[in-house]
């Protein structure tokens, strides 16, 4: 990872690297605006650059040793960790919640100067959300629901828009609506508008994040227009994909919808925040989202209320690896189930 993290003076722990060099910053909830059609139709993405400059991004040079342990501890405390399953169980989520809650191994956390280190939320089905706002009492990890007839969202309208509020009403912070893909791929920008609007006012003063599934949305072109209007309808968030898709996050389509998140924030000077979602299991996939975000939108992005990794099994990987910088061994993967 080429980032300005090397060149400062070596802090002596990976807590006092994480802290040192990501400020905690908030920012103001964007309210959304009118639709603007014009920035709309305008809105362009150069396929081939998105791609050339993707390809870049994993081969770049990583940072090392308490650094790595650091940006690592960072990705942890950015995880919605998510289980999406029909076969969920109370049981498999207060596991989770168990996991969201000590997300690493306390002799490790030890040792990294950071215990305390939680995930950034735990994210459920509807049905789900009583127990994961139970098992997380006092914690202050938020519990995030999907919804909106979530993964298709082809359900009846007004029922997409009643889950949100029951899902609210059971406890979630957040709730990570699907946008209907059919209004992208017929243009029907005021649809797509309005629909968010709708469902951010249901979600009141949960946090909304507009899942695009851009594997369903056929150019990157129409990734970066529905990013836009998803943000001028008031999303707090917006992530790639259910992790249902057949392609769920990739690194083009994070330079897209990064690209049109900075456009937004320079055009009207609120931050919305980015969440990347399904397939994305790797420490060093995380390491290589982290530092693409830095370099394309700064360090006040680094942080649970404007990033997230929508993740399920990534969290087991990033233990692996800072029990390998503790230790100096590895463990098999199946030492470090999710729930
Ligand atoms: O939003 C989160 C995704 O559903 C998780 O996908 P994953 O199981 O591929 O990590």
């Amino acid at each position: 990872m080429q980032t300005d993290t090397t060149a400062t003076t070596a802090p002596a722990t990976a807590a006092t690297a994480a802290s040192a060099q990501l400020p905690q910053l908030s920012h103001a909830r964007n309210p959304g605006m009118a639709l603007d059609l014009d920035w709309v139709a305008a809105a362009q993405a150069n396929t081939s650059a998105i791609e050339r400059r993707a390809a870049t991004l994993p081969g770049r040079r990583s940072v090392k040793k308490e650094f790595q342990a650091a940006w690592l501890c960072k990705a942890v405390s950015l995880i919605d960790l998510t289980t999406l399953s029909g076969d969920d169980t109370e049981g498999r989520v207060r596991r989770l919640c168990a996991k969201a809650r000590q997300p690493v191994r306390p002799d490790l956390l030890a040792a990294l100067g950071m215990e305390g280190l939680t995930t950034g939320a735990v994210c459920v089905y509807h049905e789900m959300v009583e127990t994961a706002v139970k098992a997380l009492e006092g914690s202050g990890i938020p519990v995030a629901a999907v919804s909106t007839g979530f993964p298709a969202g082809l359900s009846p309208y007004k029922l997409r828009i009643a889950e949100i509020g029951e899902s609210v009403k059971a406890g979630a912070k957040e709730i990570d609506i699907v946008i209907s893909r059919r209004h992208v791929l017929t243009g029907n920008w005021q649809r797509l508008y309005d629909e968010m609007r709708e469902m951010r006012e249901a979600a009141g003063e949960a946090h909304v994040k507009a899942i695009l599934a851009t594997g369903e949305l056929g150019t990157l072109r129409n990734v970066a227009r529905a990013s836009l209007v998803c943000m001028m309808g008031g999303a707090d968030f917006i992530k790639t994909s259910t992790g249902k898709e057949s392609v769920n996050a990739t690194l083009p389509v994070s330079l897209t919808m990064i690209r049109a998140i900075r456009e937004y924030e320079a055009r009207t000077g609120y931050k919305v925040g980015y969440k990347p979602a399904g397939g994305i299991s790797k420490a060093k996939d995380a390491l290589t989202y982290l530092a693409l975000l830095k370099d394309e939108l700064g360090l006040p992005w680094l942080q649970p209320d404007l990033f997230r990794f929508g993740a399920s099994s990534l969290l087991g990987d990033i233990e692996r690896q800072l029990e390998h910088f503790v230790t100096g061994r590895y463990s098999a993967a199946n030492r470090h189930p999710m729930g």
